[in-house]
């Protein structure tokens, strides 16, 4: 392409991501153009130390630690630095200087993205983020463009590696979820601080910005109501597996009442999930999003959701997304415009649940129950009762687990509930309480 004037892409962060997206840039530069329609240039790569060091085939003379005048010459700048600040200032500073931009943060656009999404839509530039969500599946683009014209309903997601390798772990070996938690960290997947993970804070981002995306609301990651999985026990995984379900730990974003005049609930907790149900085959480290839309039905992506190569190849291919679109001189791509569904508050949240309770086992005790639940407008879809002792004659013989499934309650009724219950004389502890998805 001679005469072509070259686009210079400026990285910022040389992290387990951003080493890749060099790679990526440097390693073939006449395939890459072919793509786009002209040279690619990486300008340079914003680092906190020049002297840490790094994969060879990064060269030292691309580095700075001058971020902001990388930032000003550049066409397209790609993000993989994480964390709020400098990030936020650096991405806004690009976009009002007319570049566009690719960012794997999930957290900054979870806590900030209506600003960005405003600044990018102002300098009618790309601010793209496929990486964002679910590492190397494209579903971000999906949910945006290829769904456009549908109406997606509910979106249940495992976006998180490191939490699904963990009770993958737990499901496989019965081990319980801290020595699951060690072999995560051991491997690589799970932080030296593994809170992000364990906790849902990363699931929670990527639910919000699901979210965001699939009802063309702005969700905040203060309206996603999080549970991580640090309650879920070995006992609990080996339960669901005696009831035919598997625990993950889902992204849950659904529209509830009419599709264009609902409310929307968003949440991150561990669910069970019947074992038929594709997402109950995503196994180790890997992600799912399964969609259900009006037209489209039941949709799965599945793949690597984190990991530098696969991050890289979403982030990438974003890179090339924007470069043809400047090339053409297209304004970028726009969010959609608000829809302003309003966000449900986490009790009045409708699932379905699964509540295990130890019970003196002796007679009536189960209709006592059953009075309860009915009483709360709680409806019971199935009951299995399991005694430790046999009964010899009248009167309690033992202990026995009831494990009670009910119908879809909303999520206070279903608390109150589960405290009527715990304060029957028969009842000895509640064990557990879970969500049961995809039912
Ligand atoms: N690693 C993954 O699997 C994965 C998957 C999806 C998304 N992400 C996202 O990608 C981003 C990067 O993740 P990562 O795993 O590569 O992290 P990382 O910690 O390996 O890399 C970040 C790099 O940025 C550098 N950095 C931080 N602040 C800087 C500053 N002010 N100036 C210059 N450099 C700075 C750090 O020194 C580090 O080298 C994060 O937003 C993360 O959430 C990562
Ligand atoms: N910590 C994340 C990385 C990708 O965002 C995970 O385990 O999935
Ligand atoms: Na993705």
């Amino acid at each position: 392409m001679p005469g072509t004037h070259p686009l210079r892409v400026a990285l910022l962060g040389c992290g387990v991501v951003g080493t890749e997206v060099a790679r990526g840039i440097l390693a073939n530069p006449i395939d890459l153009a072919a793509r786009v329609g002209a040279p690619v240039e990486l300008a340079g790569i914003a680092v906190r130390s020049l002297d840490a060091e790094r994969d060879p085939a990064i060269p030292r003379e691309l580095l700075t630690t001058d971020a902001e005048t990388l930032v000003d010459g550049a066409d397209v700048v790609v993000e993989v630095m994480g964390g709020i600040e400098p990030a936020r200032t650096l991405i806004l500073r690009a976009l009002e200087r007319g570049a566009a931009v690719v960012t794997a943060n999930k957290a900054l656009l979870a806590a900030g993205g209506p600003e960005l999404f405003e600044a990018a839509d102002a300098a009618g530039v790309d601010l793209l983020y496929e990486a964002a969500v679910a590492g190397a599946i494209p579903i971000v683009r999906p949910i945006r463009e290829s769904l456009a014209g549908d109406h997606v309903r509910r979106i249940l997601g495992i976006v998180n590696g490191t939490t699904n390798f963990v009770l993958d772990k737990m499901a496989t070996e019965g081990v319980e979820l801290d020595q699951a938690v060690k072999e995560a960290q051991q491997l690589g997947y799970a932080e030296a601080d593994p809170t992000a993970d364990v906790d849902g804070y990363d699931a929670a981002a990527k639910a919000a910005i699901l979210a965001s995306l699939a009802f063309h609301t702005r969700v905040a990651l203060a309206d996603v109501a999080r549970e991580g999985i640090r309650a879920v026990t070995a006992d609990d995984v080996e339960w669901a597996k005696r009831t035919g379900h598997v625990i993950k730990l889902l992204a849950v974003a659904e529209v509830l009442g009419p599709v264009d005049d609902g409310e929307i609930s968003v949440r991150v907790h561990p669910a069970l999930v019947p074992a038929d149900h594709p997402l109950a085959s995503v196994r180790g480290a890997f992600n799912a999003v399964f969609v259900e839309a009006d037209g489209a039905g039941p949709l799965m992506f599945y793949g690597q959701g984190a990991g530098g190569r696969p991050t890289a190849s979403a982030v990438l291919g974003d890179v090339v997304s924007a470069a043809r679109r400047r090339l053409t001189g297209g304004k970028g791509l726009r969010e959609s415009k608000d829809q302003r569904f309003p966000v449900l508050p986490p009790e009045a949240a409708v699932t379905r649940f699964q509540v295990r309770l130890a019970i003196a086992d002796r007679p009536g005790v189960l209709a006592q129950v059953a009075t309860v639940l009915a009483d709360h407008g709680v409806s019971i879809d199935t009951v299995r009762q399991t005694s430790s002792h046999t009964h010899s004659g009248e009167g309690e013989t033992g202990a026995a687990t009831l494990v009670i499934t009910t119908h879809a309650a909303r999520e206070a009724s279903l608390a109150a509930t589960v405290d009527a219950v715990a304060r029957l004389e028969p009842v000895r502890q509640i064990i557990s309480v879970l969500r049961v998805e995809g039912a």
